[in-house]
């Protein structure tokens, strides 16, 4: 059992609240310690419904490297409109919050100690829909309860936004707020039922994949990204750890990220990295080109290699991966990307897939400054950028929201990881919306496409007992 109270913990809280006093305002109270024993991490999530449904943040990367199970929003930091750079609003936010932060943490590891976990929208300069709004064009939260699995260890961080109305208490209540939490089973809840399932639009969105392949042909752009929808209704509330729990029997080598808003969550498993940061080192993973799987090992391996030779697949990927090294060169001292694609084989795909390897140049280069010059990389908007922008908008008659865009988390030494938010879909009650995009090129054919999108929803669709599969 965690124990939170101690003098050490004490005396810092002391410290934080004689500063919001003077200062007349609250102050950001943090104290991480490590865990001995530690649940399933999907337990503690699933355990945690009662008290925290509507603020809970969850995030896996491939490797099981970090885990992160946020509960409770103790600040959050949102951008709607687009009145200034949403990235740069974030990293300014943050730097003040810590600036006149208490924090204990021991530990010299990323993902420990205060953190914000959350995303972007795809696309600042559209409206979100009604789907979105309250997700607006960021929405970062720093957790009230936090508890990390870094490398195989484990560790607790609680965050206390300290005004001058706290006192000793405060601490206490949550303490036994952490107890209860680590205390508590889950509660049998009821699995939730797809009544309907319905591809939206399909017949349009292949028509303007030929829009798009003769606007590429006129010489207009290069490639851009369609995505398409599908939605999908329940006979009861869907609860993202129903699906998460899913996600991760059955996609585990993906990014599994949950983000509640309300009754709103954006959850998936997504391949791609967009950006990893730990000190000076950076990590961006360029995927694009895919082929199916067939579920035998043979086929699967000369599909594969089919794929490693496609010209079309090839080229699509070669976009990728030097605009991504155009855009990072700029903030490295070193860089190395190797001369050839591997073949990435996830569930239900296989993608083509480069990594790109870094040394940032300097201290000011923060992990935001990296997302907002990647997103959106070639995988989701296309090339050059702000005419397949323009296309999407004009084509895609609906409301990305995160899909496709950067989701991850940031702690207070300024490290920490992004995906690229795919194969993934919105929850809210008893509807579920999925979105799967595919890039077109100049020989891209509708209804290939249409079928490659199709692949794309199974991730989501089998977590969410779907159908077609
Ligand atoms: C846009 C998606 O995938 C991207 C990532 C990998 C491969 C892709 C492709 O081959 O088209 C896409 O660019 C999606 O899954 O919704």
């Amino acid at each position: 059992m965690p124990i939170i109270h101690h003098s050490t913990i004490q005396q810092q809280f002391n410290k934080a609240l004689e500063k919001a006093s003077l200062d007349k305002r609250a102050v950001l109270f943090s104290y991480t310690e490590e865990l001995s024993s530690f649940a399933a991490p999907l337990d503690l999530f699933s355990a945690s419904y009662s008290e925290f449904y509507g603020e809970r943040y969850f995030w896996k990367e491939p490797n099981d490297e970090v885990i992160l199970i946020g509960l409770g929003s103790i600040y959050s930091l949102r951008v709607n409109q687009q009145t200034e750079n949403r990235f740069q609003y974030i990293d300014r936010e943050w730097e003040k919050l810590l600036a006149s932060a208490y924090i204990f943490n021991p530990f010299d590891i990323s993902g420990t100690g205060p953190l914000l976990m959350g995303g972007f929208s795809f696309d600042s300069e559209t409206e979100r829909d009604q789907n979105w709004t309250s997700f607006g064009n960021a929405a970062f939260h720093l957790p009230q309860i936090m508890i990390s699995s870094i490398k195989g260890q484990t560790f607790l961080t609680i965050n206390i936004m300290a005004t001058r109305n706290d006192d000793e208490g405060t601490l206490e209540l949550l303490q036994e707020k952490v107890q209860k939490l680590f205390g508590s089973t889950d509660q049998n809840k009821e699995i939730s039922n797809i009544v309907n399932q319905e591809e939206l639009n399909a017949h349009e969105w292949k028509e303007s994949v030929a829009l798009a392949v003769n606007a590429i042909q006129e010489g207009e752009l290069d490639k851009v990204v369609l995505s398409r929808r599908m939605r999908l209704d329940f006979d009861k509330t869907i609860l993202p750890e129903q699906v998460l729990s899913r996600l991760w029997m059955e996609q585990h080598q993906s990014y599994l990220f949950a983000l509640e808003e309300l009754n709103h969550c954006f959850t998936g498993a997504s391949p791609e990295r967009l950006i990893l940061k730990e000190n000076d080192q950076i990590l961006s993973t360029c995927l694009a080109g895919s082929i199916k799987r067939t579920g035998n090992a043979a086929d699967d391996g000369l599909l594969g290699l089919e794929l490693l030779n496609d010209r079309k697949n090839r080229d699509e990927h070669q976009f990728v991966v030097k605009m991504i090294s155009d855009v990072l060169d700029p903030f490295c001292i070193e860089m190395s990307i190797p001369d050839t694609p591997e073949v990435m084989k996830m569930r239900d795909i296989q993608h083509l897939y480069t990594p790109v390897r870094g040394k940032v140049n300097n201290t000011g280069t923060t992990l935001l400054k990296l997302v907002e010059a990647l997103h959106p990389t070639p995988a989701l908007g296309g090339i050059p950028r702000e005419k397949a922008m323009e296309l999407i908008r004009e084509v895609e008659n609906s409301d990305r929201g995160f899909y496709g865009a950067p989701v991850g988390w940031f702690d207070y030494r300024g490290n920490g990881e992004f995906c690229v938010a795919i194969r993934s879909g919105l929850l809210k009650e008893n509807e579920a919306i999925l979105y799967s995009g595919c890039g077109i090129v100049a020989d891209s054919n509708p209804e290939d496409e249409y079928i490659e999108t199709g692949i794309k929803f199974k991730p989501m669709l089998r977590a969410l007992g779907g159908k077609n599969l």
